[in-house]
């Protein structure tokens, strides 16, 4: 290192590989990198200065655990970040790694910044409910330009060096040594005038049509954010730099941080952050480590070409997996290969410019075939045909008998039992669920469901083939629906039974996407097909020829049913691909929903029929039926030991299921309305609807609110008994 430039070592502020304790704590670090800069503008034999991180990491921002407490890293960071800016010395950030939030922050506050060729940047704040509070949101559109600003500080998504390089938000990047390129930079600017180098100085680049930019990003921002706040006022603090001289532009970002802060939805957000971590990390009761396979050395077998296979074979090409498509006859072989190179031709589209390129011409990494030979050498299987038991179990028969022995054996499936399917091989403790959901390349979610004889490291192999595809994987039990589905049933039933009782399908849809979800359940069904559903309920006796003589219309076993969406399916009307459901589009296939008065007259004819006296339904009760039932299911589920805790149901909800993320999820959402209203709030429906099972509490969160409403962490530690296997 040259003798004039001094070093400043900026402690990663995350644990990336289990950072010493000690530089967790938000102001002992914020200390340090003060003393440094003092120490350093002080010792006139220091020319310039260079900040980097240590062990190649920069910096991925304040400890997010830290947000919980009211005195923030964040009120004590943008002054130490205009103190680096403001110093007489030339200082240079060596980005190598992650320089994310905070940590970017403090690389605006430099005066140069050089970058690895493999670094990433963000401002992800907006991600767990805040916006970047330490003059982020001042500086970086002074830097790269409001649009270009607003769309990191908005989205909070991580750029790559290159892109950071076209956007003239680092100045220089390198493929070797960062620091010692860093260090060579403060050396060449030795002497150079700073001023122009000082973001706080610099105006904001203009744009000729300012305004009405910022009124169009305003409007798509709002339509997006659908009550999420913070990416909001995001806007507004960017807003504010292109308004507002620099010093009352932070006064602003400060008011909105803390505005941001106190909303609850950070903490929503940052429950979220760890809930996801903390579901990856599975392991047996006895602690055992399972998580070894690495797959680049292994191939995999998709099994069923359909919309499902299509998905999952786009996910394993650009996971770099090899992978062999197979299908039962050229014809659904064919059509299912052209239909995966265009999503593999989009896919690569996407990836344009980036470090990874998608090999799927290679036969050795994709490869189409109806031979059923090649399972012999595959190590791990995918089968996705459709949902059909009789179907499932002839194929895991054949597939016990060919694959080599210690090949695993995965299911997809959105509901099935795991052990029937299981039970078709001689090899039951390497059979298991993977519960994709569609689009299967575009979802997170990936529910890996264990059987009976499932072995954990045929659990640990599913997880770590989870985290290979870039997918949230969460194991959970073997139960009709698993979590996510089963939770859906009594939502999806409640809100068909509103509808029985006078509400109508946009007013239930209306009230669910006020409340944060992107699309409400008839627009759901709709779009998923009525005829899916149809056919389950057909399997199950429900409906259909295999129904009993003199069935009651609206009783099955005892309990209360709604015959409407069968009643829907026999008219012809499955959704958006036959133009009618429960809302009618512009043709078969069309996506715009319009209410259709058709099914408002067929609704009133049915309630005539049966005698049901209409009443108007208020917003609240649509809410609270529809969203409670789903929770009371989630406490049954735990109860029973399907998921090892609640934050595993909020995963699922969050990543599959479009339940809006600054509400955590409805585990945590119960806990903040407080588990003693909704336990009143289904004591009440349950009492108003006493043929419904589903609103009838489950047993645990009477308990849980017994205890004196436990907190959230503590409710499983109420549980007496624990899943057999986790
Ligand atoms: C007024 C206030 C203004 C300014 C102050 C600054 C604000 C901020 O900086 S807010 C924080 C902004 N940063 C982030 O949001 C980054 C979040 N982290 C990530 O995106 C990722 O973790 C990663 C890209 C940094 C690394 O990803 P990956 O390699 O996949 O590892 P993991 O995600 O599994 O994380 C490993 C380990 O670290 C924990 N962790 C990560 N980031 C944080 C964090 N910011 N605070 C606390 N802990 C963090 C994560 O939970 C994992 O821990 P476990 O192994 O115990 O699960």
């Amino acid at each position: 290192m040259s003798q004039d430039t001094f070093c400043v070592v900026f402690h990663a502020q995350i644990p990336f590989d289990r950072i010493p304790h000690q530089f967790k704590s938000g102001p002992m670090f914020l200390q340090a990198l003060e003393d440094g800069l003092k120490k350093a503008d002080a010792d006139p034999s220091v020319k310039a200065v260079m900040i980097c991180g240590e062990n190649g990491k920069f910096s991925a921002g304040a400890d997010i655990r830290g947000f919980s407490s009211p005195k923030t890293l964040g009120v004590a960071l943008g002054p130490i970040v205009s103190l680096i800016e403001s110093s007489e010395k030339p200082v240079v950030a060596a980005i190598e790694g992650v320089a994310l939030g905070g940590g970017l922050e403090v690389a605006l506050g430099c005066h140069y910044r050089v970058a690895h060729a493999k670094a990433r940047m963000g401002l992800p704040e907006v991600t767990i409910g805040l916006l970047p509070g330490a003059e982020g949101t001042q500086r970086l559109p002074r830097l790269i330009g409001v649009p270009a600003a607003l769309d990191m500080i908005t989205t909070g998504k991580h750029i790559p060096a290159t892109e950071a390089l076209k956007l003239g938000l680092v100045d220089e990047i390198v493929e070797e040594n960062t620091i010692e390129a860093a260090i060579r930079l403060a050396n060449k600017v030795i002497g150079q005038p700073l001023g122009p180098r000082r973001l706080s100085l610099k105006p904001v680049p203009k744009l000729p049509n300012m305004e009405a930019f910022l009124q169009e990003a305003q409007v798509k921002v709002k339509r997006q954010a659908r009550g999420f706040l913070a990416p909001e006022l995001c806007f507004q603090a960017v807003q504010a730099a292109t308004q507002r001289p620099f010093a009352e532009g932070v006064r602003r970002e400060r008011e909105l941080f803390q505005v941001l802060l106190s909303s609850g939805q950070a903490q929503a957000l940052q429950y979220a952050f760890f809930a996801e971590r903390a579901v990856h990390r599975w392991a047996t009761p006895g602690g055992i480590n399972l998580l070894f396979i690495i797959f680049d050395s292994i191939l995999l077998l998709s099994l069923g070409l359909g919309t499902m296979g299509q998905g999952i074979v786009t996910s394993l090409v650009k996971a770099n997996i090899p992978v062999v498509a197979l299908e039962q006859n050229l014809e659904y072989l064919n059509k299912g290969r052209k239909a995966v190179m265009v999503l593999l031709e989009r896919e690569a589209k996407k990836m344009e410019g980036g470090a990874q390129k998608l090999d799927f011409h290679n036969p050795a990494r994709l490869q189409f075939t109806v031979d059923f030979n090649l399972l012999h050498d595959v190590d791990l299987v995918i089968e996705a045909v459709f949902e059909n038991m009789a179907l499932k179990k002839e194929i895991f028969h054949k597939l016990s008998n060919i694959c080599k022995p210690g090949a695993l054996l995965c299911t997809n499936t959105s509901a099935l039992d795991i052990d029937e399917i299981a039970s078709a091989t001689s090899r039951p403790q390497q059979v298991i669920g993977t519960h994709f959901f569609s689009p299967a390349h575009v979802m997170r979610l990936l529910e890996i469901i264990y059987g009976r004889h499932t072995s954990p490291s045929a659990i640990a192999t599913a997880m770590q083939l989870a985290k290979d595809m870039k997918k949230v994987g969460v194991v959970v039990g073997n139960c009709f629906g698993f979590v996510g589905n089963r939770m859906m049933f009594p939502y999806v039933e409640q809100a068909v039974f509103l509808l029985e009782e006078g509400s109508r399908p946009e007013a239930v849809d209306q009230v669910l996407e006020d409340f944060g979800f992107k699309i409400g359940p008839f627009r759901m069904s709709d779009l998923a097909g009525l005829d899916v559903g149809w056919r389950s309920r057909k399997g199950q006796g429900l409906t259909g020829p295999s129904l009993p003589a003199g069935s009651s219309a609206r009783q099955r076993r005892g309990q209360r049913y709604s015959p409407l969406p069968d009643l829907l399916c026999e008219r012809g009307r499955f959704g958006q691909k036959t133009g009618k459901g429960w809302y009618q589009y512009e043709r078969a296939g069309g996506r715009t929903a319009t209410p259709d008065p058709w099914i408002h007259g067929f609704l009133s004819q049915y309630r005539d029929t049966h005698r049901i006296e209409t009443r108007y339904i208020d917003q609240e009760e649509i809410l609270e039926r529809c969203l409670f039932s789903l929770i009371n299911e989630g406490f049954a589920i735990l109860a029973e030991g399907i998921a090892s805790g609640p934050e595993h149901l909020d995963v699922i909800y969050l990543n599959g299921y479009g339940w809006p993320k600054h509400r955590g999820g409805p585990m945590f959402y119960a806990s903040t309305v407080g588990l003693p209203r909704v336990l009143a709030k289904l004591q009440k429906y349950s009492e108003a609807h006493p043929d419904v099972p589903k609103l009838r509490p489950s047993a645990f969160l009477k308990k849980l609110v017994a205890v004196g409403n436990a907190p959230l962490k503590e409710w499983m530690s109420y549980l007496s008994r624990q899943s057999p296997k986790l």
